[in-house]
Order: C-alpha cells, then sequence, then structure tokens
C-alpha cells in the first residue's frame, strides 16, 4: 500500500499561521530558534506557539550549530529536533530526544555514508545547498540525485511550494515534504491559502500515486 506523504510546514513566528496550519491538516509545524534566520523566533515565543499545538501534530525546532543549553530548554515543548549546522552525531544523539538531520545537497555528498553517520536520526531532511546559507534557500535542487535505496527516511525540502510539490512527489517518493517559502507572504508571514493548497496537492499526488 502507497503511504500517505507526511507535510511539515516550517517556519511559524505567528499564533494565527500555527492555528491555520493545524487546520489545513499539517503533520507537523516548524520552529526556526536559528537567530540568524528572518523566522527566527526567541524561546518565549516557542513556548506560547507550542502550547497551541494540539496532540498529535509535532513540533519540531530547528537549531542551527545551538548551544546545548538552548537546545535543552527549547526542548521542553518540542517533540522533535531538527539540526541544520555541524552538530556531532554525538550530541544529537546524547540529547536524549528524537531528531533529525538536515543535509544540503552540494556536489560530493555521498547520502548513504551521511545515512550511516547519522544513523540516530530519524530521518534525513534534503534541502538545496547555497555556500554560506544553511537552509531556507527557497531553492530546489535536482532530485534525481537522491538515491531510492537510501536506509533512512527522507524528508524532501528545499523550494517546494504547491505548484511543484506533485511533481516532487512522484520523482522521489519522500517520507515527507517540508516547505518553509513556497507558503508565505514574506519570510516568517505564512499565508494561510497557500499552505491549505500545499496540502491539498500533497493529497493530490498521494491519491494519483496510490492510483485512487
Ligand atoms: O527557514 C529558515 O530560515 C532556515 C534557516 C536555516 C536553516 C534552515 C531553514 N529552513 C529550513 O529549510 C527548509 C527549506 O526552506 P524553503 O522551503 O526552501 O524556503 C525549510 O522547510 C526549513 O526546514
Amino acid at each position: 500500500m502507497t503511504q500517505r506523504t507526511r507535510v511539515k510546514l516550517c517556519g511559524l513566528t505567528r499564533p494565527e499561521d500555527v492555528d491555520a496550519a493545524v487546520a489545513a491538516g499539517a503533520d507537523a509545524l516548524g520552529f526556526v530558534l536559528w537567530p540568524g534566520s528572518k523566522r527566527a523566533i526567541d524561546e518565549q515565543r516557542l513556548a506560547e506557539l507550542c502550547a497551541r499545538v494540539p496532540a498529535f501534530v509535532t513540533r519540531v525546532g530547528l537549531f542551527v550549530d545551538a548551544d546545548r543549553g538552548v537546545i535543552e530548554r527549547c526542548a521542553s515543548c518540542l517533540d522533535l529536533l531538527q539540526f541544520h549546522g555541524n552538530e556531532p552525531p554525538e550530541l544529537c544523539l546524547g540529547l536524549g530526544r528524537p531528531w533529525i538531520k538536515a543535509l544540503r545537497m552540494r556536489d560530493g555528498l555521498d547520502l548513504p555514508a551521511a545515512a550511516v553517520t547519522y544513523a540516530g536520526a530519524q530521518a534525513l531532511l534534503l534541502d538545496a545547498y547555497r555556500p554560506g546559507v544553511p537552509g531556507g534557500t527557497g531553492e530546489t535542487f535536482d532530485w534525481s540525485r537522491i538515491p531510492a535505496d537510501l536506509t533512512k527516511p527522507v524528508i524532501l525540502a528545499g523550494g517546494l511550494a504547491p505548484d511543484n510539490v506533485a511533481e516532487a512527489i512522484a520523482a522521489v517518493a519522500p517520507f515527507a515534504v517540508d516547505v518553509s517559502g513556497g507558503i508565505e507572504v514574506r519570510p516568517g508571514i505564512k499565508d494561510a491559502s497557500r499552505m491549505a493548497a500545499f496540502l491539498r496537492a500533497v493529497r493530490r499526488a498521494d491519491d494519483e500515486r496510490s492510483g485512487a
């Protein structure tokens, strides 16, 4: 049986966007805890937003080489940690919380080897590579570079939007898709109708894959 594609909507900063993302049917909501991002929120805002999220919707915190103390404090209201920096796998594992590893698809990246290096991760999030930017570029990458037999679930990210996510799902059949810029009016400000359109496009793609 074809699995349904899970959906993470990332970079939420406002209570109304959290409510709209949940109403649209998102499986996971992402909160950026990297101060360098235009979508960054502080710990107090994180706690406020997380408190709005109902059971069975996963709260994900995104970190880029954050201090361990920051990660531990934020983790108290998160279900999953997402690492975008040079965090050693031992650090990610040592936090004792479920986590995923984001990898930018630079030339020469050996994905099967990365799957071994990050064996403790619950999934690999694959994003576009732009030098000097840890993620969230709004750019796609060559999806054919993703091996079909990776030993970790794939979360496909990078430049996804309501009008290309079906093509991405048909090409990659990822476990999940992740989007930020493609559902925004500007960084950190989400558009409820684009979030709903994204979810509809994913459902349609799943129906097509399953022949429904
Ligand atoms: O969103 C950010 O600002 C960000 C900053 C640093 C690392 C990752 C970031 N976002 C992640 O990147 C993906 C893809 O973004 P986009 O859809 O291409 O805009 C996003 O889903 C976040 O997981």
